[in-house]
């Protein structure tokens, strides 16, 4: 799908990794790499250990055991915001923002990256006043890369749903990430919010050169955006491949069957 070679190091490196709560494994030695610039899906029936997984690479769940790698640091024992300002963002799956306008939400985004301290922003002095500046020419650029370039001054609670749900996304990008985490990016969407969220994500990474990793049910979006699918089942990898090759394995079939099996819905 995109011009990556095989030779790359991976960008996001995942070992081993085992996760327990109380008597459950949620997390069984699950290892999978992500190629710089692709877009890897993590995929699995409900209860697999999707969330999970992204907790551990965001840094909001220690795992017992394993390592995570992003370009050689290890992150592991991170907390969230250090992996965040590493270059690994994420949004969440049922966090929609429904306050400020969408420059609050994409200026609380790049935030992270300000180099003037709070005082000085508060006093607005001369080199607080530029960097704000950049930072918000740098968000409404953004913006516009995520479809919401005519909304960047409305308030967030007067967009649709699909709109509301991208401003997370483009919070998100604020970050400047090197892998993008989106759990669930399409959840609740009608077809339309769907295709256009598809072709935003599309956008993005050729125009970012981002590494997504993407939590997501809805089959027909994982077959078209992805370029590698790792396959969960009780925290068990069960299938690592192309997304051509993990719908005709039959574990995959196994694993699927009697829940919802991974028909390609109209996204
Ligand atoms: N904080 C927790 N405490 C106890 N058990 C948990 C916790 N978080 C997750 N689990 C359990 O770990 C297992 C994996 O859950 P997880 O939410 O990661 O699965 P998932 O693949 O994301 O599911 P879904 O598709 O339904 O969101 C489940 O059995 C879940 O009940």
């Amino acid at each position: 799908m995109n011009d990556r070679t095989s030779a790359a190091p991976p960008v996001l490196d995942v070992r081993d990794v085992t996760v327990r709560f109380a008597g459950l494994t949620a997390l069984d030695g699950v290892s999978f790499t992500v190629t710089p610039g692709s877009v890897h899906a993590l995929i699995g029936p409900n209860g697999a250990g999707k969330s999970t997984c992204f907790n551990v690479l965001s840094g909001l769940c220690r795992p017992e055991s394993g390592s995570v790698t992003l370009g050689g640091a290890e992150l592991t024992r991170l907390a969230p915001h250090r992996i965040a300002a590493l270059g690994v963002a994420r949004t969440f799956q049922n966090i929609v923002t429904t306050h400020g306008t969408v420059a609050d939400n994409l200026m609380l985004g790049r935030h992270a990256l300000s180099r003037a301290g709070f005082a000085a922003s508060a006093l607005r002095l001369p080199g607080a006043r530029r960097e704000q500046r950049e930072h918000l020419a740098r968000a409404r650029e953004i913006a516009g890369l995520t479809g919401l370039g005519a909304h960047f001054d409305s308030p967030v609670a007067l967009l649709s749903y699909g709109d509301r749900k991208r401003v997370e996304l483009a919070r998100a990008l604020c970050l400047e990430p090197r892998v993008l985490l989106l759990d669930e990016p399409v959840a609740g969407m009608n077809a339309a919010e769907r295709a256009r969220t598809v072709e935003v994500v599309g956008e993005i990474r050729a125009e970012l050169g981002l590494s997504v990793v993407l939590v997501e049910h809805d089959m027909g979006l994982v077959m078209r955006l992805a370029d590698d699918v790792t396959v969960l089942d009780f925290g068990r990898p069960i299938a690592h491949g192309t997304p051509d090759e993990v719908r005709r394995d039959p574990e995959v079939l196994r694993a699927y069957l009697g829940t919802d099996a991974p028909r390609e819905d109209a996204a």
